[in-house]
């Protein structure tokens, strides 16, 4: 069988509102067989005042939000349609877009990701594919996580691919099926202390690399009930406020730091052993943590294996891109194995 290309954009924002994240792949298809090429990526910073709004959407009156949905789907629609000029993008079959998480409320059956597609199918003229959740939160999941389909057809090479981000979360293979769940915290808490050292986060681990770790504190942070529960399972903010910020007393924050990054070390490479992980992908920002990626390997035979800095920063970008491909084709882009619906399904709205 010939080669079949698509040519896709990805958009996404995520929880740490650092900005849009843009990426444009080329996926090429063969015998049902996926592969990729990122062509081009970019982050645009968002202003101080879209920052402020869509931190604080949560609390607006229903008519400022439908206001925001539609001036942000705008908002989304310019940035794409400069990113093509500027980039001579030729060859773009759609553009698929998560946009941004206001409500997320599976139980009560309803999902909010902001960013009217139509409004960039307006600005842009293309095919536009968004709004992903919400069918599978209607179908009795729980609307994400998502990314594990583009981890099972994109990063088959992997035993799992592990995100390092405000959590570490990781998506792996059991009994032929893909599951995914949270391991611990991460940078949600080394960011706020290194905030107490004036820094944004702790620049490869190096303020953690100068402290000493408080055994006691790891002790009690390995001993938490989490560890034990079995996957899948998820961690949130609520879960860090009420369990972890208790056992923080007034110690240095570098020793803190250091405790952390201990820790994260102990309960990522505990479930290596656990799942058997011959090989793994690591992304997300976490992975410039030098210190932190050295502790994981000093713990685990398992073969680490990290990307170009496209893939580290862009691979969410990449597989809500790819997720817009399968929706077009009308294929399965979610799997219910790490969501929890019903069955798989091929979920996304279609502006066109
Ligand atoms: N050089 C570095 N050294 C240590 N940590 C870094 C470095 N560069 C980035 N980081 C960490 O990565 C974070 C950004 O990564 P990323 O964009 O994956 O996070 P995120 O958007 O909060 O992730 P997620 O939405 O998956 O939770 C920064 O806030 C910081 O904690
Ligand atoms: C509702 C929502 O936006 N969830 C995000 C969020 O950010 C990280 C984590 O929580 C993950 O579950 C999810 O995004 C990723 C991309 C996912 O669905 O796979």
């Amino acid at each position: 069988m010939e080669n079949q290309n698509f040519y896709a954009i990805g958009l996404m924002s995520g929880t740490s509102l650092d900005g849009l994240d843009i990426c444009y792949v080329k996926f090429i298809n063969r015998n049902s067989d996926w592969d990729f090429e990122i062509l081009k990526c970019e982050t645009i910073a968002y202003s101080v005042d879209w920052e402020d709004d869509l931190k604080n959407a949560i609390h607006f009156s229903s008519e400022k939000l439908l206001e925001l949905n539609s001036e942000y789907g705008f908002y989304l629609g310019e940035k794409t349609q400069e990113f093509i000029s500027k980039n001579n993008i030729r060859e773009l079959d759609l553009i698929s877009s998560h946009g941004h998480t206001v409500f997320h409320q599976p139980k009560n059956k309803f999902t909010l990701q902001i960013g009217d597609g139509r409004a960039i199918k307006i600005k842009t003229n293309k095919t536009v594919i968004y709004d992903f959740r919400s069918q599978d939160v209607l179908l009795g999941g729980n609307g994400a996580p998502l990314v594990p389909i583009g981890d099972e057809l994109l990063f088959s090479e992997f035993d799992a691919c592990l995100n390092l981000g405000g959590f570490s979360n990781i998506s792996l293979k059991r009994d032929g099926k893909r599951i995914a769940f949270d391991i611990c915290p991460l940078n949600i808490i080394l960011n706020d202390l290194a905030l107490k050292l004036g820094k944004k986060y702790d620049e490869n681990g190096d303020f953690a690399r100068s402290g000493n770790i408080d055994y006691e504190l790891l002790n009690e942070l390995d001993q938490l009930e989490f560890y034990q529960e079995k996957a899948p399972k998820s961690l949130g903010i609520e879960w860090v406020n009420a369990q972890i910020l208790p056992l923080i007393n007034d110690q240095k924050s570098e020793d803190l730091l250091a405790t952390f990054t201990e820790h994260a070390a102990v309960q990522i490479a505990k479930i290596f052993e656990e799942f058997g992980i011959k090989n793994v992908l690591i992304t997300g920002g976490g992975t410039y943590n030098s210190y932190l990626i050295e502790k994981i390997k000093a713990k685990t035979k398992t073969d680490i294996h990290i990307p170009t800095k496209e893939t580290i920063e862009y691979k969410e970008a990449l597989i809500f891109a790819f997720m817009g491909v399968l929706r077009s084709l009308n294929l399965h882009n979610i799997l219910s194995s790490a969501t929890g619906s019903l069955h798989d399904h091929s979920s996304g709205l279609v502006a066109d």
